[in-house]
């Protein structure tokens, strides 16, 4: 029998398995941001990330933990298109990120105008990203009504509780449609039952609008709660040290109260608890 006799039918290959997999919503290589520092130390480079390498994936919702210094907000900078890396590469969604564009940011301040309705807010986010006069009051009601905040569009934002801006800034964010959510510890300012409905609310609307979602925050608890995965980074210089993903029971009838009472819920918490300690013991 010759060689091409015996030889295996060569596999046919379907036009879908040929195509290329879409891009991740973020995709870090070996990013490493320096900032030249001030004070006493001025003119020297500080590192404040080092060489990090992440992806998330299309519409994933990963949280980022660790010690005070030790470069989440860089990261989320660099994510957000704020912050040239010195080395490495960033995308977002396959192209280099840049401000406002196909990201949505939420501060733990929601430095809303203060001149300004909660409409007017909207409506100023709107017309930021193209959207023509005619559209902005639907689309201001429909970005309202995914936050919860139905018929407040006539409202002066310092007549709203903090909770209640804190929605108004994540409607803001989405306000064009964004398929990357950032947001660097939105709730910390809040109080704990505000916080716990905020938590509850965002992570419905993400994924009921497939949003990816990059969440920094100081709470273990906050962590595991929302994350499909956490990240935790250690300081000097800023790195990755841990990936963990969290596989907990999620759909729209779990309540997060009944899911923090968990043994699973537990376990994960002092996952994370440890690997927390063990990057600020790392630093
Ligand atoms: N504009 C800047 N100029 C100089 N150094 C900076 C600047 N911004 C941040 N840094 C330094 O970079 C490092 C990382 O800061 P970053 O704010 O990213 O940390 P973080 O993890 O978000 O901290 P925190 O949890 O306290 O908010 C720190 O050492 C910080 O002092």
């Amino acid at each position: 029998m010759s060689r091409a006799e015996g030889a295996a039918p060569a596999e046919s290959v379907s036009p879908a398995e040929t195509l290329e997999a879409p891009p991740a919503a973020v995709e870090l290589t070996g990013v490493t941001v320096r900032y030249q520092a001030r004070g006493r130390r001025a003119g020297q480079a500080v590192t404040a990330v080092s060489d990090v390498s992440l992806t998330i994936g299309e519409g994933e919702f990963t949280v980022l933990v660790g010690p005070s210094g030790c470069g989440k907000t860089t990261l989320l900078r660099v994510v957000a298109g704020f912050e040239p890396a010195a080395g490495g590469t960033a995308s977002v969604h396959g192209a280099p990120p840049r401000p406002g564009h196909g990201t949505g940011l939420v501060f733990q301040q929601p430095r809303l105008f203060p001149w300004r309705t909660v409409g007017g807010n909207l409506a100023f986010a709107l017309a930021r990203h193209g959207l023509p006069r005619a559209e902005r009051a639907a689309r201001t009601a429909e970005l309202l009504e995914l936050v919860g905040l139905s018929g407040y569009a006539g409202r002066r934002t310092w007549e709203l509780s903090g909770g209640q801006q804190q929605r108004v800034a994540i409607a803001r964010a989405l306000a064009g449609r964004p398929r990357l959510l950032l947001l660097d510890e939105p709730f910390a300012a809040l109080d704990a039952l505000t916080r716990e409905r905020l938590q509850e609310e965002l992570r419905t609307l993400t994924a009921r609008t497939g949003t990816a979602v990059l969440f920094v925050t100081h709470s273990v608890d906050e962590a595991v709660l929302l994350g499909s995965r956490v990240l935790v980074m250690a300081a000097d210089p800023g790195r990755v040290v841990a990936d963990l993903p969290v596989d907990l029971p999620r759909d729209a009838a779990t309540d997060p109260a009944a899911l923090r009472g968990t043994p699973e819920f537990a376990a994960l918490r002092g996952t994370l608890s440890r690997t927390l300690r063990e990057a600020a013991g790392a630093a």
